[in-house]
Order: structure tokens, then sequence, then C-alpha cells
């Protein structure tokens, strides 16, 4: 994860440009416009057009976005009230700060100034066009999150993505971007904290200062906060009304399904934008310049001018391959790769890709570890993939699937839980043994710990997955338990039969508990006729199979089409 600075705003840059005043014409510094025109002396006898929305409780200062769209982009409409259309800016048109190119020396400074950063800080992307992939929801024509942006207004929202695929920076961006670059400098501020850091007398403080400073400079708070996952139902709790009323806007970001780790109450208060794993080609980008920012460090200064980083595209993709999509591991070793070649002199420039590999395999043999998240979904999908290859009665896919999660340091009691749960769901019945022996197998990882509890999980995972499988019990149990949910046929509210009722005391025998029941042990082979249902259910039921919850039927009654086709290979 990364790491951020406690409570650190992000810092939007603000743009030194002076623009000219829609109202009275003079110049003004771009930040302080707002200010300027609340003082404007235009400001009396100003047109309508441009100054409509100072009466809007909301929007106290004039939109910077509808000035600017009046005053440059459509210098013919001045006469006339802009259709709302209109008022909306068009990204095209809004002007771009002039960027003056860095002198080398500004150059160098810059550098050394974050020369102390690992290369991912460095290449943290600073504007959103720097920032790489998530086309689903940044692309200009239907990504939900530019519209957002385009308008200036950041919702409430959830990023779900694996490590390294770029929330925070996202959720920097973000913020940045909607007031920034599109207009209304300093609309948004950020406060970032992580879910284990940040307690209740942390989050009540930003709360609080989010309103002081709405109060006094109108810009809105943006609350980041990684691993939202960790959050515990108060913390959640305490977000609601604030994220209700306004107070501050949330970006959570999370390595985990949001479904399961988050109150309904908080994720329907929320967007949810699944970021996807960066593509080979996107990562790729990403190094192409870091490799380009590494050179000019290596030229500028740390003074090994001809000695620039080559690297092949095979390299480059072999990196990718064992960052396993994670941008940030991925950087790392190109970081790696580069202190460890710096002072290398050679014939050959381009370093080859057995002498990367080589380099990756001397300096660390965690990047080396198969990929897999004990907190994020891989999780999820690893166990529920062996969980489905046991139901399937494949034994080998099951043992793989068990080795991959035990490679990646999975729990191993967490994994023995399942199977007990699988011997109840999947085998049921049919085969009761298998019960105890996935019982046993928690068991034996309680007493021995891995390593050597490992075979005793690869037995009940191969003994599993080769019983016959029954589904009888499982499904009558989820019948009981949805018709109780539902009260159907008053299932839950009816009276317990009073012969089968328990009497304790005398009192209650007199008053008919018990009565009438027939002990079946006195009879022969138990066999007698009575009625355990309650009245009132018979009643109701229309039909006494709808209580046969059981249907004496282990499995469904489906043929796979494709087994016919298969039956030869
Ligand atoms: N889409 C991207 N475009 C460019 N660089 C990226 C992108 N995603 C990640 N990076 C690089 O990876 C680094 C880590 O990204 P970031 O911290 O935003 O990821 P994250 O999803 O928040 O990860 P984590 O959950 O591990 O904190 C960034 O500093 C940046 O250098
Ligand atoms: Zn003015």
């Amino acid at each position: 994860m990364s790491q951020h600075p406690k409570w650190s705003s992000s810092q939007a840059v603000p743009s030194k440009r002076y623009i000219a005043c829609p109202l009275c014409d003079s110049k003004v510094l771009f930040i302080t416009l707002n200010d300027h025109l609340d003082k404007c002396p235009g400001r009396k006898d100003s047109n309508k057009t441009t100054t409509s929305s100072h009466t809007q409780e909301s929007k106290p200062k004039a939109s910077l976005k509808s000035l600017l769209s009046g005053a440059t982009a459509h210098p013919n409409n001045k006469k006339r009230k802009p259709t709302p259309e209109e008022e909306v800016i068009d990204l095209d048109e809004v002007p771009t700060p002039v960027v003056k190119k860095p002198t080398l020396d500004m150059e160098i400074n810059n550098l050394q100034k974050t020369a102390h950063l690992p290369l991912s800080e460095k290449m943290r992307p600073k504007t959103l066009r720097e920032y790489v992939g998530q086309q689903h929801i940044l692309s200009q024509e239907n990504g939900t999150l530019s519209k957002y942006i385009k308008l200036g207004t950041i919702p409430s929202m959830i990023l779900w993505g694996p490590p390294g695929v770029g929330k925070t920076s996202l959720a920097r961006l973000l913020t940045k971007g909607a007031s920034a670059d599109y207009g209304d400098a300093n609309k948004y501020w950020m406060v970032e904290t992580g879910a284990t850091k940040a307690n209740t007398q942390e989050l009540r403080g930003v709360f609080e200062k989010s309103k002081r400073e709405f109060q006094l400079t109108k810009r809105r708070t943006v609350l980041f906060i990684d691993e939202i996952h960790r959050f515990n139902k108060g913390q959640q709790d305490l977000l609601l009304p604030h994220l209700e009323n306004g107070d501050v806007i949330l970006i959570g970001a999370t390595t985990e399904n949001p479904s399961f780790q988050l109150n309904n109450a908080l994720i329907s208060r929320c967007q949810v934008f699944v970021l996807e794993k960066l593509s080979v080609n996107e990562m790729c980008i990403v190094l192409y310049r870091a490799v380009a920012l590494l050179n000019r460090c290596r030229k500028l200064i740390w003074n090994v001018p001809e000695n620039p980083l080559q690297l092949s595209r095979d390299v480059l993709e072999y990196i990718v391959d064992v960052a396993v999509g994670d941008t940030r591991r991925a950087l790392n070793i190109l970081e790696m790769i580069e202190v460890s070649t710096r002072g290398r002199v050679d014939t050959e420039k381009e370093l080859t890709l057995n002498i990367i590999k080589d380099i990756i395999k001397k300096n660390s043999s965690s990047v080396l570890n198969t990929y897999y998240d004990t907190k994020g979904d891989n999780h999820y999908d690893t166990i529920s993939a062996f969980h489905k290859a046991v139901r399937g009665s494949d034994a080998n896919a099951a043992l793989y699937y068990l080795g991959r999660m035990i490679q990646g340091g999975e729990d191993p009691l967490y994994i023995a839980r399942r199977m007990i749960r699988m011997a109840s769901e999947d085998i049921g019945i049919r085969d009761n043994s298998l019960l105890p022996l996935a019982v046993a197998a928690h068991d034996t990882v309680m007493k021995l710990g891995l390593p050597e509890a490992d075979m005793a999980l690869a037995q009940c995972a191969v003994a599993l997955a080769r019983a016959p499988k029954s589904v009888e019990v499982y499904r009558a149990w989820n019948k009981v338990k949805a018709m109780l949910g539902e009260n159907k046929y008053s299932l839950a509210s009816s009276e317990i039969p009073m012969h089968i009722r328990n009497a304790p005391t005398r009192l209650m025998e007199e008053l008919g508990y018990s009565k009438g029941y027939k002990y079946n042990p006195d009879f022969v082979d138990g066999k007698v006729k009575q009625e355990y249902f309650p009245e009132e259910v018979l009643k109701k039921c229309p039909n006494r199979n709808e209580l046969k919850f059981l249907t004496g039927k282990h499995l469904g009654k489906k043929v796979d089409p494709d087994l016919k086709n298969n039956a030869n290979i």
C-alpha cells in the first residue's frame, strides 16, 4: 500500500495565469478571480449573462465556468443569455495555461528535490493526461468519471481495484482535475487517510475542519480513505450523515469487493468504480516513461551521462510479467535494475533479457513469489475455484488450487473451514464420513500448523473431490429457511402442537401439554400414526407435498449436452 502522510492536502497547483475579468476587463490573477468578482467595479452594471449565478445560494460567486465560456469561448453571444448547454464548459475551449519549458537548471533542481523518493512516487501521474488506462471510466466519449470532471463535480465514490492500479493517484487527480484544470481553482481540497489510521476522533476532526473550510473558502473537502474495506461498522456509520449533508465527498479505495466489506447504507451513497489491471501495453507505457526519467537522472544528477539505461520491449514485458499487474511493483523492479546497473561498464549497451532475469533473481526472491493477495479478490477467487473443482469432482484441479493458496500464504485454517462447509454442502448425506474428516483436517492444522499439516489438507481435498455428491439436504435446508423467512403457511408463527410439547410440570400437563403423545419406542418398529407439523400450517398449506423439503434425490436431472460431444475424448 502506498504511504500517505497522515493528513495531507493534495496540493492543487495554482495557476499563475492572468486573465481578463469578464466584467471590468482588468487583468486578474486566475486564482484570485473569485475574490476579485466580489469587489469588481463592473459588478453593479453587469449584465445578467455572466453573473446570474451570483444570486444562487449554493453558488455565491460567479461560476468561473460560465464566466470563462461567456468571456472567451463565445464572444458573439455576450448580448444574450446563454443556454444551459453553453454554461457547461467545453473543455477544448478552456485556455490551457501556457507552461514555460523548464530550463535545465530548473530540471536539475526538480530532479534533486525528488531524488529521495521511490521511483513509483516520482512517476505518480500529475495530470489526468499522464494517467494511463481505465478508459472504461475515463474516456472522453463515454467515461462516467470524465463526465463528472467536465462538470467540475466529484461524486462520493468507491474505487475498487487490485493493488497498484492507481486508485490513490486517480483520487488525487480527480480532486485536482475537477477543481483546477477545468475551472474554479481550489474548488476541492483533499484529506488523505487510511482506514487503519482514522479513528473516530480524527474523523470528527475532519468533519469539523471541512465545515469550517467550506464556510471560509467555499472549498469542499474530499476525504480519501485508503483500504476503506478495513473500516469497521462504527467508522462506516460515522461517515453516513456527513456524506448525506454534503460536508465531505468520500473517495474510498479498496482492493476487495465492496459489497462484501462495506455496509449497504454506505455503498448506496457512493458510486462504485471498478479499476482494471493495466494491460501489458499500458504498463509498458508507464515503464517507458520511467526509463526516460531514470536516464535524465543518470545524465543530470547521477553523473553517468555516458551510460543510459536501454531496455528492449521484451525486457519491459518480462518486468510486467513478474510484477503481475501491479504498477508500483513493476516500477520497483525497474528501479532495482537501474540501481544495480548504474555503474556498469560494458561494451554491450543494451541489457539483455538474461541479464535482467539474473538481476531480478539475485536481488529479490520476493518479487518472484506467486501473485497471491491473501486479503484481496484473489483470495476469494481462488477459494471459489477450489470449491468448484471439488464440487466438480476434479481432484487434480482441487489439489492445484489448494497448492496455489498454500504457496501464496493463505491462512490454512480458512481453507480447512471451507472444506468443512463443502463436506456438508456438496457431499452431504451421501457420505457422512467426510464431515468428520474435514473437521479432523482443521484439527490437524490447529495442532501441527504449516508445513506439517499441508498433507492433511491435501488428503481431505482429494477425498472431498472423489466423494459422491449430494445436495439433497442443502437444498431442503435452504427451502426451509426461505419458507420460514416468508412465514409461508404460518410456518414461523403457528402454535407448536400440544401433543408434542414437553410437559415438565404438573400444571403444564393439566393444561394439555404432551397430551395424546405416542412415545414411539413403545410401539413395534417405533411405528405410530402421529402428526408432527402444526395444525395451522396443515390447514393453510394446500398440498402436503409443499412440506416435503427433502426430495429423496441427491442431485438434479439436467444432462450436460457437452458430455455427449466429449464422450470420445
Ligand atoms: N494508471 C496509472 N498510470 C500511471 N501510473 C500509474 C498508474 N497506476 C499506478 N501508477 C504508478 O503506480 C504507483 C502506485 O499507484 P497508486 O498508489 O495510485 O495505486 P493504488 O491503486 O492506490 O495502489 P495501493 O492500493 O497499493 O495503494 C503510482 O505512484 C504510479 O507511479
Ligand atoms: Zn472585474
